[in-house]
């Protein structure tokens, strides 16, 4: 079944900017997709508009299918994980139940279930204040899966952390992805990244963006360490690396002749 499905999607700013596309992409219920591309070809444009955040220029997006649209809703993460300051983890992560006035028993215990999911059922408790850069993103991660959205969406998610903490993120996200079944679109700078979560990868141009090449990542499930130091994720990573530096080119770089 079809999660996602992206029809010829332009963007154009107020201002003139062409951020991106024609864009046509569909994604499949529970694939996990990134997206990689030079900085400022539109992955941002293009991960709020699936989210509904942004209307496109042109073109059509469709969640689920035109005979079956989807309610399951779209989780979004951000950047930034933009906590309250004043309010604990727990409370953190069941804002988005008080915005829709869901306070069902179901989607209580589901607060919980996914703090221990995360890793932070000791730090129900706790303050934004108290938490590493990457304990807070993983409340982030909780908030977005607290409405149970069929959909889940990240946008940079672990640019700014450290490697290590990067990679627990990384194999956490899987576990997520494999025990939750959700659709995953990703956006990353990082070739690795990308190939080690993704069973593909969309490679955009510079902007406005289009996709330049698509990467089966046919890796064996679950991913561990052992695939991020393995043969086959290197030589992905190269093919990745190669589309990308291909792709990043801009008209302008290129040798006439
Ligand atoms: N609200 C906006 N108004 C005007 N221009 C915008 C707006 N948002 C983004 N842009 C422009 O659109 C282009 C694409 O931006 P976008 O953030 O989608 O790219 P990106 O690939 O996610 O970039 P990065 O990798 O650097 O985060 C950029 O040139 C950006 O300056």
């Amino acid at each position: 079944m079809t999660a996602i499905r992206c029809s010829e999607i332009r963007k154009v700013y107020p201002r003139g900017v062409d951020a991106l596309g024609p864009v046509s992409l569909t994604i499949d219920e529970g694939e996990f997709v990134s997206l990689l591309g030079p900085s400022g070809c539109g992955k941002s444009t293009l991960l709020r508009i699936i989210a509904g955040l942004e209307r496109p220029s042109a073109g059509e997006i469709v969640i689920g299918t035109r005979t079956r649209p989807s309610s399951g809703g779209i989780g979004f993460v951000f950047q930034e994980p933009t906590l309250m300051p004043w309010a604990s983890v727990r409370d953190n992560v069941r804002l988005p139940l008080r915005l829709t006035h869901d306070m069902s028993a179901a989607s209580l215990a589901r607060v919980d279930d996914l703090l221990a999911r995360v890793g932070l059922a000791e730090f129900a408790e706790a303050y934004p204040r108290e938490l590493s850069g990457g304990m807070k993103m993983r409340v982030s991660l909780a908030r977005a899966l607290v409405t149970d959205p069929d959909i889940l969406l990240l946008d940079e998610p672990f640019a700014a952390l450290d490697e290590i903490t990067r990679f627990r993120l990384n194999n956490d996200l899987l576990a997520l992805w494999r025990d939750l079944g959700k659709t995953v679109v990703f956006v990353t700078h990082s070739v690795f990244e990308s190939v080690f979560l993704s069973q593909r990868v969309v490679v955009l141009t510079a902007r406005p963006g289009q996709i330049s090449s698509e990467h089966r990542i046919d890796a064996p499930e679950p991913r561990d360490e052992s695939f991020r130091t393995s043969a086959p994720y290197a030589a992905y990573c190269r093919e990745v690396s190669a589309a990308l530096a291909r792709a990043s080119v801009a008209p302008h770089d290129m040798v006439a002749g």
